[in-house]
């Protein structure tokens, strides 16, 4: 069978862990050339030591000037893109009562500004035929207790997307989001802090509210990202893909 990706550039953003780094695996089994993104520089180069025909730039995504370096080293390297995948991001927890300008800033740069720079910087890289896959969240439609700015930093995700579809008519280039739900990460469990048995039990918890009754795997993720960013999906833009059991749903 043809691998989907083929001699594909792929950039993967925060692609050292969790369902970026899953990602960047699978996009490399199907064929493609893979760039990944992370803030520290061994973290990186232990990520991209695993992943076949993989380079690791190191970049942080709220920073303007990486995002530029990052686009331009590609430019460099590749000479364009085929597949970006902007995963890149994550939120910390606060009630309404503690939410402070440092909490906001670090949601919104994460989420929105980084992501908003990173496809604006490779726009002039994106041929006809490419796909732009954002990362949002099932917390970007249902309510989550403490997790209002980062809730409210992934809502703005699909929005962007579906008004960058007319920005980008008439250049040929796919824009789709993925909504994870509960996907068990580095990233997720350390919202429960160091301690095992904390985050067992968030994972728990959060299995209980999933209609299959469970967390998902990076993989799974994965899996949306490789047919969202493929042929496969040639008539999909503007799409949202729930990849959380249901959860999005109930
Ligand atoms: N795990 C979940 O349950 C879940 C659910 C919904 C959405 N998401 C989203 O999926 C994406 C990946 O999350 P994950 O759970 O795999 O997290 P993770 O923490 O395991 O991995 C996140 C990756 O992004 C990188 N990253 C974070 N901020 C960055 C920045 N400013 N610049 C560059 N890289 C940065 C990290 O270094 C890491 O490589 C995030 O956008 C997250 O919000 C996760």
């Amino acid at each position: 069978m043809m691998s989907k990706l083929q001699g594909k550039i792929a950039v993967v953003t925060g692609g050292t862990s969790g369902i970026g780094l899953a990602t960047a695996q699978l996009f490399a089994a199907e064929g493609a050339r893979v760039f990944i993104t992370g803030r520290r520089q061994a973290e990186l180069d232990k990520a991209a030591a695993g992943i076949p025909n993989a380079t690791g730039i190191q970049a942080d995504s709220s920073s303007s000037a990486d995002l530029k370096r990052l686009f331009d080293t590609i430019r460099e390297q590749a000479g364009r893109i085929d597949v970006l995948y902007v995963n890149a991001g994550g939120g910390s927890m606060a009630p309404l009562g503690a939410i402070s300008e440092e909490h906001i800033a670090d949601a919104f740069d994460r989420n929105v500004k980084g992501l908003i720079f990173t496809v604006q910087n490779a726009l002039p890289l994106l041929g006809k035929g490419a796909s732009v896959v954002l990362t949002s969240s099932t917390a970007g439609i249902v309510g989550t207790p403490a997790f209002s700015v980062y809730s409210a930093s992934k809502a703005a995700v699909r929005n962007l997307a579906r008004s960058w579809i007319l920005d980008l008519k008439d250049r040929a280039i796919r824009i789709n989001v993925v909504s994870p739900g509960p996907i068990r990460t580095p990233g997720l469990v350390e919202l429960a802090g160091p301690d095992a048995a904390a985050q067992q039990g968030l994972l728990d918890m959060l299995a209980a509210q999933v209609p299959l009754g469970r967390v998902g795997e990076p993989e799974e993720i994965a899996k949306a990202v490789l047919f969202l960013a493929s042929d496969d999906a040639s008539f999909v833009n503007g799409a949202e893909l729930f990849v959380d059991g249901g959860l999005a749903q109930v």
